[in-house]
Formats: structure tokens, sequence, C-alpha cells
């Protein structure tokens, strides 16, 4: 963004990023909540006005020793406080609602473009995204805090210029001409001097303090192992260089603030003498009232506020830039290209509410088919994916997302319904990718797959996820309110060999966190036992039994064996032949030997 706080791009990032909700099916509502801020902003304005006039009345009547002219005075100071309180308070309310209002729909807008098309997995290939969590969470709140409040601060100065000039320019000409070039000069000053770097500091402080965050979640994420590794000194020394980077950043941060303080507080704290001093010799001579000169300070001060808007708010405003930078890189980022084979138009939203967006490629999208940066492009072709009854793999060539290594070449086979393929070779030579290009997640390649609907595959992963919830949920996620009878779900239980689970009582509604409570052999079972009570017509195990010992794997392979599940099996232990019928065994460097297992 050029680290200049006003470019044109800026802009353009702000109008994409803003248009997206004032120009939603919620418009209406925002926009008469909008207006109803800025009545009441114009009101709290007039009564900012009135304030300040009856102040100089009171000094004015003080001074002339003027006992009615005072208490006319005070009476109407209270009489405008009463309506004034309520309309301050109202509009603070009011801007609270409208945030959360667009707040949410942002968020519901960015959650639903996150997981459209797997975009959470996909953005792990773009390095230039950093956390997308904290960009979803913090960044959008800042968003829509930050605009609603310049919105006001800015329509707050407009009136308040209208208003504060025509009394100054009565009070006093020459002073209104000095305090324009005086906002001048300060707003010139601010942006240059400090503009350009102080909002890439704050985009970079940012970014340092989500990978700080980060960091300690994978402490925390990954406590065992490392307790098991007595990592805690590497694991800490690379905390401390986390929290160096944002300690440094910082501190070049207040730095550049502390100038740009004392360069503010200068500014601002003149400003109480600036037109008494103006104003002096007209008040010495008797030509003024003394109360001219508080009515022309608070006018003078307000005006000043209102035309040095970049002056006074400059923190806040580069925070803002910050904020739409990084919400446009990532929505600019999942926007992405298209796979032609899947139209776009039925995005799916997991809690099925309709979308209040309308859904084209260009606003809702998946980053299937985009290069990411770095490459030149040349030879970068992508898979082709048809959705079709059966499952086959026509001319396939499987490259790595970098398109640096051919992990398979011309790949063509078709498992008809009821078979089982079992892949195998040695380690990172590309059988999980296979199963990644079959899932559609990864498409650097040439080729065609053909694979059923994807609610018929069912993925086992070589880690097992375990959800947040309850066993029920376990047993039926991605499905998780799909009605099982509880028998039905013990009874799997049992059949996968975890029966020490079913034991314990009411065990299906408790709560836990199963993916460190249970062991990796349980939760392989527990996975196993989600396959068979989904059943779906093709399931695709990655290595979904390693971490068992031979006879429970013969047990969970035989209950695959007496269902109608057509499978694919990626494994190193030669005992799984039994169970397959077919072999594709991966040679490295592209070559392959598929055969039938009788024959082999
Ligand atoms: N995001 C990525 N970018 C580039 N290369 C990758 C990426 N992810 C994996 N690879 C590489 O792709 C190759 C194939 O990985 P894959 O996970 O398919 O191996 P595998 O045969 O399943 O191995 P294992 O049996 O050890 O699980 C490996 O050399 C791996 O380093």
């Amino acid at each position: 963004m050029g680290n200049k706080l006003f470019n044109y791009r800026l802009l353009h990032q702000f109008w994409r990023v803003g248009k997206l909700y004032w120009l939603s099916q919620q418009r209406w509502k925002a926009v008469a909540l909008l207006l109803l801020l800025l009545c009441l902003s114009l009101l709290g304005t007039g009564l900012l006005i009135a304030v300040s006039i009856f102040l100089g009345e009171m000094e004015s009547s003080l001074a002339a020793a003027d006992k009615n002219r005072f208490y006319q005075a005070v009476i109407i100071f209270f009489g405008v406080l009463f309506i004034g309180v309520p309309i301050i308070s109202l509009k603070v309310y009011i801007q609270g609602k409208l945030n959360l209002f667009w707040r949410q729909w942002l968020t519901d807008y960015f959650l639903n473009k996150y997981f459209y098309q797997q975009n959470f997995y996909r953005l792990t290939a773009y390095s230039e995204i950093d956390n997308p969590d904290q960009r979803i969470a913090e960044d959008i709140q800042n968003f829509t805090q930050q605009c609603l409040y310049f919105a006001l601060v800015i329509s707050d100065s407009i009136l308040q210029l209208i208003g504060f000039s025509g009394l100054l320019w009565r009070i006093s000409q020459p002073l209104m001409m000095f305090l324009i070039i005086y906002a001048i000069a300060g707003t010139v000053v601010t942006t240059i001097a400090f503009g350009r770097i102080l909002v890439g500091i704050n985009l970079e402080q940012l970014k340092r303090e989500a990978d700080f965050r980060y960091g300690l979640i994978r402490i925390r994420d990954n406590a065992e192992a490392i307790a098991f590794y007595q990592g805690e000194v590497v694991e800490s020394q690379e905390l401390w260089q986390r929290f160096g980077r944002v300690f440094s950043n910082f501190t070049r941060l207040i730095r550049w603030q502390l100038g740009l303080d004392l360069f503010q507080n200068s500014y601002q704290y003149i400003t109480f003498l600036l037109p008494t001093l103006v104003l002096a010799p007209q008040i010495l001579s008797g030509e003024l009232e003394i109360g001219v000169s508080a009515q022309a300070g608070v006018a003078f001060r307000s005006i000043l506020i209102a035309l040095g808007l970049i002056v006074s708010q400059f923190e806040q405003l580069s925070a803002l830039a910050a904020a739409v930078t990084r919400l446009d890189e990532l929505q600019t980022v999942m926007h992405g290209a298209q796979n032609p084979t899947r139209p776009i138009g039925h995005p799916p939203d997991a809690l099925g509410r309709e979308l209040d967006f309308p859904v084209s490629p260009q606003n809702i999208g998946g980053l299937r088919g985009v290069i990411p940066k770095g490459r030149d492009g040349e030879g970068c072709t992508v898979l082709n994916w048809v959705e079709d009854a059966c499952l086959s793999f026509q001319n396939v060539t499987l490259q790595t997302p970098d398109y640096q290594t051919v992990l398979v070449q011309d790949l063509s086979f078709t498992l008809t319904v009821g078979e089982s393929l079992l892949i195998s070779g040695k380690s990172g030579v590309g059988k999980t990718s296979l199963l990644r290009a079959l899932a559609g997640l990864w498409e650097a390649g040439s080729g065609t797959i053909t694979h059923p609907e994807r609610s018929h595959l069912l993925f086992l992963p070589q880690r097992p996820y375990m959800v947040l919830g309850s066993l029920r949920q376990q047993l039926l996620y991605p499905h998780s309110d799909r009605v099982v009878a509880k028998d039905e779900l013990l009874q799997v239980l049992q059949q996968v060999n975890l029966t020490n689970l079913v034991e314990r009582t009411a065990v299906l509604d408790i709560v836990e966190d199963w993916g460190r409570v249970l062991s990796v052999g349980e939760q392989q079972r527990l996975a196993f036992a989600r396959l068979l009570l989904q059943s779906p017509q093709y399931a695709i195990l990655d290595e979904a039994t390693s971490a068992l010992d031979e006879n429970n794997q013969t047990l969970l392979y035989e209950l695959l064996q007496k269902t109608d599940i057509t499978y694919i099996s990626v494994g190193h232990r030669s005992s799984l032949r039994s169970f397959h019928r077919w072999m594709l065994e991966l040679q490295g460097g592209g070559s392959f030997m598929l055969s039938l297992i009788e024959d082999a």
C-alpha cells in the first residue's frame, strides 16, 4: 500500500471492503440507522454551540455585574443540558448498535468465504495472508468501529465547521483566516512527516502480534509432544524471538508516536492561547466584551478540530488503514479464480441460511485454479474434476503445489463399485497427495479425476480429527445433527473394540477434549466407527489403522469388507494387501505399478 496514509490504492481497498455491507440487502436498515445517527450528531453540535454561547454569556454578565442576565443564562444552560444529555447518550447507543450489525454481517460474509470450497485449507499456501483468524476476529471489529467513529467525527466536524465559522467570522475575521492557515499547516506536517512511516509500522505490529499469539496457541495444541521432548527451552526461545519482534516494532512505534505526540500537543495546547492573543488588543481597547474571548476560544478549537482531523486522529486513521488493507487482501485472495467444473451459485452456508449478498464468482469464491504468486505460469496447468457416479483417474499427472516435483505421471484407472484399492510406496512418494488431488485440495497437474458427489465420499485422514464436543457429536461428525439411536451408537463402539468407552455411563453426551483424552489408536477406531455409522458409498483411508495392532486392524477391515463401501487405502503394512483387490504402487519420479493383488 505504499506506506502512505492517503493514496488511491488505499481508497480503492476501503471502497471494496466498505461496499460489501452498504450495498447488501441490509443496506436500508443500515442507512436508516446512519441517518438517525447523523441527526443526533447535528443536534449534538447545535447543543455544543449553544453551550459555548451561554458560557460566554455567563462570563460577560458576571463581568458586567448584571444579575438578571446571569441567572437567565444559567437557567437556559441547564435547559440545554436537560435536552442534550439524552441525545448524546442515544447517539452512543445507536453507534454501538450499527457497529454490531455491521460487524455481524461482515463476519458472516468472511466466514462463508473462508469455508467455501475449503478456502481455509487453500489459504495455507498463501504465505502473504498471515493469520486469517486475526483478520476475521479483530480486523473486522476494528474496521467497523473505526469507520463509524470517523463517519461521525467527519459529520460532526462539518457541522461544527459551519456552525462555529459563522460565530468566529462575526467575532474576528483575521482570527478566522489565521485559523485556516494554522490548520492546513498542521495537516501537511502530520501527513508528510509522520503519515508514511506510522501506517507501515502499525500494519507490521498487527502481523507480529498475531504471530506471537499463534506461537502460544501452537504450544497449547502440541503440549504433550513438547513435554515428551522436553522442548521447553527451544519453544520458549522461539516465543521470545516472536515477542522480540513484537517488542522491537513496538519500540519503533512508540518512538514515532512520541514525535507525533510532541507535535500534536504543541499544536493543540497553543490553541488555548492563540485566540486570546489575537483578540487581546480589541478586548483591552473595550471594543469586544471579555466573554467573547471564551466564545472565540471554543469556536477556534472546534474549527481547528474539524479542519485538523488528520492531525488529531492520526493514530486511529493509521489503525483503520491497516485493518482495511488486511481485510482487502484476505477477500481478494479468497475471491480467486473458479474451477470451471464446479459451478458457482450455491455456496454452502453451514447453517443453511440464505446468503444476503449476491452470489457470483466476483464476490464469493474458492482459491481453486489460482496459481500462487511466484510462479511464472508456464506449464502450470491444473487438474480437471468431473462429478459422476464412478471414481476414476484419466491420464492424471500430479505435481506438488509449487510445481517442483512430479509425483505421478499419466495415471489412469477406474475403481468399480464394490472394489478396493491399496496405494503403497515409500514415505514421501506422494500417496497422500493422490488423495488430496481426489478430494480437490491439490490441483497442480493435468488430466481428469472423475468422482462421485462429495457427500458420498468419506475421508479418514492420517491424523484422526477429533471435534470439540460430546462423543455422540464425534461419531456423527460432520453431520452432528443427525438423529441416531443411542443403542446403535453404542453397538458400533462395541464393534470397533471401544468397549471401555461404552462401559462409562452416559458417555455419549460427555463433552471432553477427546483429541487429548484418547490414544491415537483409540481415535483411529473412533474414526472407523464414524465410517461404519455413516456408511458412505466410498471411503478413503489414509493410514487409518497405522497406530493399531494387527488384530485390531484385521477386525476393522473385516467389518469394512462386510459393508457395501468401495474403498481406497493408503498404507505401508503388507498385511493390508489381503483386504484389497487392487494395488497401486508408487515408485517415485512419477512412475507407478497398478496390479491385481491376486496376481501379485
Ligand atoms: N505444500 C507442499 N508443497 C510442496 N511439497 C509438498 C507439500 N506438501 C507435501 N509436499 C511434498 O510432497 C511429497 C509427497 O507427500 P505425501 O504426503 O503425499 O507423501 P506420502 O507418500 O503420503 O508420505 P508418507 O507415507 O510419509 O505419509 C513429499 O515429498 C512432501 O514433502
